[in-house]
């Protein structure tokens, strides 16, 4: 198995180059060069097997030599040996034909850690081998951060820089980033959006210069081992409620196109996906672009999913990619009018990114009205992530069965939870002191030499 980028012009790699190297050096995100099928009866047999086995099934075929089954399976367990449920992704029966699928049993909370425990025990396996020390650089509009700092707080390896957008994550996202002690984490409050922390991210990538200095990695979903880890929860759900015998269709609450990409590829894999339906809040490019074939950015608006505030979503270039016939070229044309301000898709790839996804988009109102709604209802009290996913949801539902991906826990988000349920979801007792601990961030402001040279000093110390 190599991987390629989508722009076309950068060296093909194999799986653990792809992992530890980023972006790909012509600015585009590595794909797998062909996408490994399971059989109706592989599939089949995932019934009742633990997460961790489906989780080796599904990811084997893609990470080629970089490690022995047996490595592979030790890591996979040690990965989701902190999760909160036995299950680690569990399901949850909201109506006749509607399921959530609960992603924040791990250790930060979030989906995020999913891919991140996992990242982190590849990164440690590959880093011991060739000795090397690295800089991990990331964007976050708060769970990617949090869950990254978790996997690599204090390696001896690798220093992490987290940049978040001030004031634009909620505090107990804040607080998750900023409270580590150990001398290796270091985040970054930037005086911009989430998209101008990731824009930094992909320029540091660009330079090349920054980029050999400082050993730069990245555990955005830029990296393609993020996308890989997140495919199996995928699997794991449609096989509890009947894979591959019957089909199931998904509702992904979407920002940076990441999970709901994750969804694509078990769909390519052989997964009987019905619909594929991304979720957006009002910051809704991605629906705009399904509902009209122009990508056409807007400013990023503050919203109670602040999470999902993004306008440029990285993971789109991925699905480009296919819809236009895996054609580099074509998809550089297209990522450099973005830089103007968006791009107009052709007839063919519009159609084939039609066929592909569904789409809808919640209001802060309706997404309030959905948190108050199946808490009344059902007993269920959500992040406002995962209610804009089940607003949405409702109106793709139909005779397949749906799931919604419930993508963090409620008590991350307290007060809009709190203002449209009444009810404070309480954090779990290894977190409840997470108020009392003592933060340390650095404010920047969003200017790239200033913030490269500040991650230069602190390496060098
Ligand atoms: C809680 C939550 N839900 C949904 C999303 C959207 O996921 P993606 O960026 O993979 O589309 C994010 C962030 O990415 C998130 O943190
Ligand atoms: N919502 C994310 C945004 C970054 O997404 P990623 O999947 O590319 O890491 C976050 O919480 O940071």
């Amino acid at each position: 198995m190599r991987y390629i980028s989508t722009r076309g012009s950068a060296p093909t790699l194999t799986f653990e180059e792809a992992m530890l190297t980023g972006l790909a050096r012509d600015g585009g995100l590595y794909v797998p060069d062909t996408v490994p099928t399971l059989t109706a009866s592989q599939i089949a047999d995932m019934a009742g097997k633990s997460y961790e086995d489906v989780a080796f099934t599904v990811m084997r075929p893609f990470i080629g030599d970089t490690f022995t089954d047996e490595e592979f399976k030790r890591l996979i367990a040690q990965a989701y040996s902190g999760f909160g449920h036995a299950a680690r992704a569990p399901l949850v029966q909201l109506d006749s034909n509607h399921y959530l699928l609960e992603l924040f049993h791990g250790p930060t909370l979030a989906f995020k850690d999913f891919a991140m425990q996992l990242i982190g025990q590849m990164f440690q396996a590959a880093l011991s081998r060739s000795g090397e020390r690295i800089t991990i650089v990331g964007a976050t509009s708060g769970d990617t951060g949090s869950a990254a700092i978790e996997a690599f707080r204090g390696l001896e390896a690798v220093d992490v820089f987290i940049m978040y957008p001030h004031g634009r994550v909620s505090e107990v996202q804040r607080r998750q980033m900023t409270t580590p002690s150990e001398s290796n984490v270091h985040a970054l409050a930037v005086d911009g959006d989430f998209d101008d922390c990731q824009a930094a991210v992909k320029d540091m990538f660009n330079d090349f210069a920054f980029r050999e200095e400082v050993k730069l990695a990245g555990v955005n979903s830029i990296n393609w081992g993020r996308v890989l880890a997140q495919v199996v929860y995928y699997f794991t759900a449609a096989v509890s409620l009947g894979a591959p015998h019957r089909e199931i269709s998904f509702t992904v609450p979407t920002g940076n196109f990441g999970d709901i990409f994750a969804g694509y590829i078990a769909k390519q894999m052989g997964l009987p996906i019905a619909d594929l339906v991304v979720a957006t809040n009002r910051n809704d490019i991605l629906h705009r672009t399904l509902q009209t074939g122009a990508y056409t950015k807007e400013g990023v608006e503050p919203t109670i999913s602040p999470s999902m505030d993004i306008q440029v979503s990285s993971n789109f270039e991925r699905a480009l990619f296919d819809a236009y016939g895996r054609d580099g070229a074509a998809v550089g044309g297209q990522m450099d009018d973005l830089k103007q301000g968006g791009f107009q898709i052709s007839q063919g790839a519009y159609q084939y990114l039609q066929d592909q996804f569904k789409s809808g988009r919640a209001s802060e109102e309706e997404t309030s009205a959905a948190i108050t709604r199946y808490f009344r209802q059902h007993g269920e009290l959500l992040c406002p992530h995962t209610a804009v996913g089940v607003h949405v949801a409702e109106a793709h539902l139909g005779h397949t069965p749906m799931v919604t991906l419930a993508t963090a826990h409620p008590a991350k988000f307290p007060d809009a939870v709190k203002a449209a349920s009444g009810v404070a979801a309480p954090l779990p007792p290894r977190m409840a002191d997470l108020y009392d601990r003592s933060e340390r961030l650095t404010r920047v402001a969003n200017d790239l030499s200033a913030i490269q040279s500040l991650i230069k000093e602190r390496i060098a110390h």
